[in-house]
């Protein structure tokens, strides 16, 4: 892999972006798991969507039908969830509704890796969000996933994105210190977050219903990408800066970053701190990837 950086290309905007999806409140229906699934229903109202968690093999496709945005998230699936999981990314597809799919703890077990493969190769996914464990066990390259958690090194995690990008046609974030925003040409380095984001279970799930409701507000898959990936660690960091109440430790900070992803949606933030939004082109690097055929 040869790698060049450069700066951002593309003309990014995070409050269009912010207020992209406050003014289209979008119906964003999140077939998920159990564990994380009221953190998950609670971050798409704090951006501006309208979460639904249907997950019923009766009503899932039609109600994808009627949303704007969905997620597949395969957290806890259990046998009818993987059907349900296609059904409802079936009906995204016939509707035109982007879809994200989050394939936790794909790699650490087979099942994972089964469902995992089934729901990249039979539907058409506009977001594939995991951690680097997760996107580099998809993309068949040396991983270790420990139930949920990435463990190990990934130097080449860059290159690992867009080679997932390039065998699922699907834009590639991969979630870690540095997030990754990666097509099937290139890859983005977004660097923001904060390392107490790692310390809350649910963290990654939470990412995932963002990039759905950022898609199902903004056309571009990768601005969408781009900016819900960015407006996510931006929230981390206001958080970990006790602009949205000192922190004593993970519950706490988790109260606060939910608090900071409201803030940064209704404009709170700018009042609570005097520069809430970054230059991306600071934040966000183009990075090269020559990836062996
Ligand atoms: N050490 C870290 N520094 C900065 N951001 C982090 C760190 N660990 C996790 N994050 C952020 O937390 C979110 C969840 O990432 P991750 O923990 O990789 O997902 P998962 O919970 O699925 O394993 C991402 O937005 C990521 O950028
Ligand atoms: C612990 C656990 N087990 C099955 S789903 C889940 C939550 C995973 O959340 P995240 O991927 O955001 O860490
Ligand atoms: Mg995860």
């Amino acid at each position: 892999m040869t790698r060049s950086s450069g700066g951002l290309d593309r003309d990014l905007d995070l409050q269009r972006a912010l207020s992209a999806v406050t003014s289209a409140e979008p119906l964003v229906n999140s077939v998920t798991n159990e564990v994380t699934v009221n953190d998950v229903a609670n971050i798409t109202l704090h951006w501006g969507g309208l979460p639904v968690m249907s997950d019923d093999e009766r009503e899932v496709g039609d109600m994808v039908s009627i949303a704007s945005g969905c997620l597949l998230n395969m957290g806890t699936v259990s046998e009818t969830g993987e059907e349900t999981m296609l059904t409802a990314g079936r009906a995204a597809g016939e509707n035109d509704v982007p879809l994200v799919v989050d394939p936790v703890g794909v790699g650490a077990t087979p099942t994972r890796s089964r469902v995992a493969d089934r729901l990249v190769t039979e539907l058409d996914v506009d977001v594939l969000n995991g951690n680097y464990g997760e996107i580099s066990a998809l993309a068949g390259a040396d991983a270790e996933v420990r139930g949920v958690e990435s463990v190990g090194e990934y130097a080449e995690i860059a290159a690992t994105a867009v080679a997932c990008a390039r065998e699922t046609g699907s834009v590639v974030v991969a979630s870690g210190e540095t997030d990754i925003v990666a097509t099937e040409e290139l890859a983005y380095e977004v660097h923001a977050g904060h390392e107490m984001m790692g310390t809350v279970v649910g963290t990654g799930c939470m990412l995932g219903v963002t990039l759905a409701t950022f898609a199902a507000a903004i056309d571009d898959p990768l601005e969408a990408a781009l900016a819900g990936t960015m407006a996510y660690g931006l929230a981390g960091e206001l958080a970990a800066d006790g602009v949205f109440g000192e922190y004593h430790g993970p519950a706490s900070y988790r109260v606060a970053f939910l608090d900071a992803v409201a803030g940064l949606a209704n404009g709170t933030a700018a009042e609570r701190s005097d520069d809430p939004l970054p230059d991306l082109a600071d934040r966000i690097e183009r990075i090269e990837i020559e990836v062996q055929p």
